[in-house]
């Protein structure tokens, strides 16, 4: 995995994943038994610039692991490493360094003794692919160490499974950076300012398999962003059998194989990527590819996601990482009769929501409040476009251009956010399940409009009222009932297999059923759910056939 460190231009090597034992890479000139005070034990591990030794110190017994370097060696790691330790000290998931210098050709860092990688605890299960539970607490520990190392002006450059390990007991629950040999300081100690960017061809800092697109194949400064990205492709590397596609035929032994591999990561987007799994890993995929060069990433919000991804699927909020790992604790039912407004930041409260649409009707209509459901309240079109109510609603189906060129500049600034509206009002006075259908394919259309997937605040008003007329017939026309089938809870319970399925994709499947109106006000709600839950809002592609599902279900259920 070829590397350089950005305070030398001589190249450098990181494998993808770490040597064994007796694996050892033989070193040119002989490792004394005893240095600097410490008692070399056993060989643990080996990279390329050097090996680690589990040693003990010969005064106070302390057992520590030493990493040793030969000093000549064209890729001094262990002097980057040194220089950096400092920084890192007292954080969770920072090995101590305990002592650290040169002696007799020799080049050493003793720090603590840790337990095994990522990469091998992953191996010696022989499996395809890791469980969700744990790649739920990899993922919540890993942007935790990110963030505390980010927080002390320090990148990692270098994420992959060798470079995570997991503590001795009682610390085995906890995940451990090593391997600071690529790091480096983002924040000018001087200055206190960000390293500049700069788009000059530079040598490739990284790994083969998680180093992001940017800094691997288009040869950028890494930044903070490009270890988040390193972090969420080794989390899809986890859960996709086999791993990544441009993993699998080994290290690159050649230029063109070099070249191949790194158009087949650039090629390879966030949805073929993530096919099949929880929608949380193509959306931190995504976000870490839109973040800007210098922007800090929000962490936490990512920790939180993925811990209710990890509830979600049946496990505890805990992000220690249970090995080997525990099978799904049974779900328990998801309460879905909480208000949206509580669950869904930007989520309208129900009187607010009336004083909202109450005033778009004022405006359109300068008429009554209308009765729920009183289709005598229908505003021909005509109107609704006419110069005199400059606010109309938009028909978001039909509007010709003709109409639109004759309006004001001004009501076209936000349509979306109009049509949206327009949208959720008509929902509140739909009468049946019919014209409700075809508001959700217009409510779909609309926000496919441009090339933003987000969904707004208007878009959460449009899922609100959507919920409150499926899930309270009593407000607005009682739609026929077929008979009650399980609940989609209870199919869940009984076909634990499906929850490790991402939230949306559960939706979008069991939409297809939904045996009743108040099934799919609470399926809708979930959907809001999530979707506000997630950073950016996204509405993924199953999201929106999720949606369309919706419309198909309401138009076969009937009144
Ligand atoms: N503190 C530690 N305690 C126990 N084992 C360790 C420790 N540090 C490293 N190891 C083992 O040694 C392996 C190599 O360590 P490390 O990555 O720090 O060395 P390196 O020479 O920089 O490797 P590379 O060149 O592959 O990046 C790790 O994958 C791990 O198995």
């Amino acid at each position: 995995m070829s590397t350089s460190h950005s305070g030398s231009d001589s190249d450098c090597y990181s494998s993808g994943y770490s040597d064994s034992d007796d694996d050892v890479v033989e070193r040119k000139k002989a490792i004394p038994r005893v240095l600097a005070n410490y008692y070399l034990e056993q060989v643990l591990g080996s990279g390329y610039s050097g090996s680690i030794y589990r040693a003990k110190h010969l005064h106070t017994g302390k057992v520590v692991a030493l990493k040793v370097q030969d000093v000549d060696h064209e890729c001094p790691t262990n002097r980057y490493e040194r220089y950096l330790y400092p920084y890192l000290q007292g954080g969770k998931g920072m090995p101590t360094l305990w002592a650290a210098g040169m002696q007799g050709g020799w080049d050493y860092l003793a720090i603590d003794l840790l337990g095994p990688s990522l990469d091998n605890l992953f191996r010696q299960t022989g499996k395809d692919t890791m469980d969700l539970g744990s790649v739920c607490s990899i993922a919540m520990q890993l942007i935790a160490r990110l963030q505390f190392m980010h927080t002390r002006g320090v990148l990692h450059r270098d994420i992959q499974l060798g470079n995570c390990v997991i503590g001795l007991p009682p610390n085995d629950k906890t995940i451990y950076m090593i391997d600071f040999g690529f790091s480096k300081q983002y924040i000018d100690p001087h200055t206190k300012r960000h390293i500049t960017d700069s788009r000059s061809k530079r040598s490739f800092i990284g790994n083969y398999w998680f180093s992001s697109v940017n800094v691997h194949c288009r040869g950028r400064v890494p930044s903070r962003r490009d270890d988040l990205e390193a972090a969420a492709l080794m989390l899809i590397h986890l859960l996709t059998p086999r791993g990544l596609t441009w993993t699998r035929n080994g290290i690159p032994k050649t230029d063109e194989a070099h070249d191949a591999l790194m158009d087949e990561k650039r090629a390879a987007r966030p949805e073929d990527l993530c096919r099949g799994l929880p929608v949380e890993f193509e959306d931190f995929l995504r976000y870490t590819r839109k973040l800007k060069f210098e922007q800090c990433p929000d962490y936490e919000t990512w920790i939180e996601n993925f811990r209710q991804l990890k509830v979600e699927s049946g496990y505890s909020p805990s992000e220690d990482l249970v090995w080997p790992p525990q099978p799904p604790q049974m779900r328990k039912p998801v309460t879905i009769h909480t208000p949206l407004r509580i669950r869904v930041p930007g989520a309208v409260h129900r009187d607010e929501m009336e004083g909202i649409l109450n005033g778009l009707t004022n405006l359109n209509l300068q008429a009554a409040r209308p009765v729920l459901g009183d289709r005598t309240n229908v505003v021909p079109r005509t109107l609704l476009l006419s110069k005199e109510k400059p606010v109309a609603t938009v028909n978001v189906s039909s509007g010709s251009e003709e109409n639109k060129s004759a309006l004001p500049q001004r009501r076209y600034a936000k349509p979306k956010a109009m049509i949206l509206l327009d949208l959720a009002k008509k929902a509140s006075t739909a009468t049946d399940n019919a014209s409700l259908a075809r508001l959700v394919k217009e409510f779909v259309k609309a926000l496919q409009m441009n090339s933003s997937r987000t969904l707004t605040k208007e878009g959460s008003q449009f899922l609100d009222v959507l919920y409150k007329q499926l899930d309270d017939p009593s407000v607005f026309i009682p739609p026929k009932r077929p008979s009650r089938g399980r609940s989609t809870i209870e199919q869940q319970q009984q076909e634990p297999a499906r929850a490790k399925f991402g939230v949306i994709a559960r939706l979008r499947y069991e939409v297809k059923s939904a045996p009743s109106n108040k099934a799919l006000g609470s399926l809708v709600s979930d959907f809001a759910k999530v979707t506000n839950k997630c950073v950016g809002r996204t509405i993924t592609k199953d999201g929106f056939v999720f949606l369309e599902g919706v419309a198909e279900r309401l138009a076969a259920l009937g009144r």
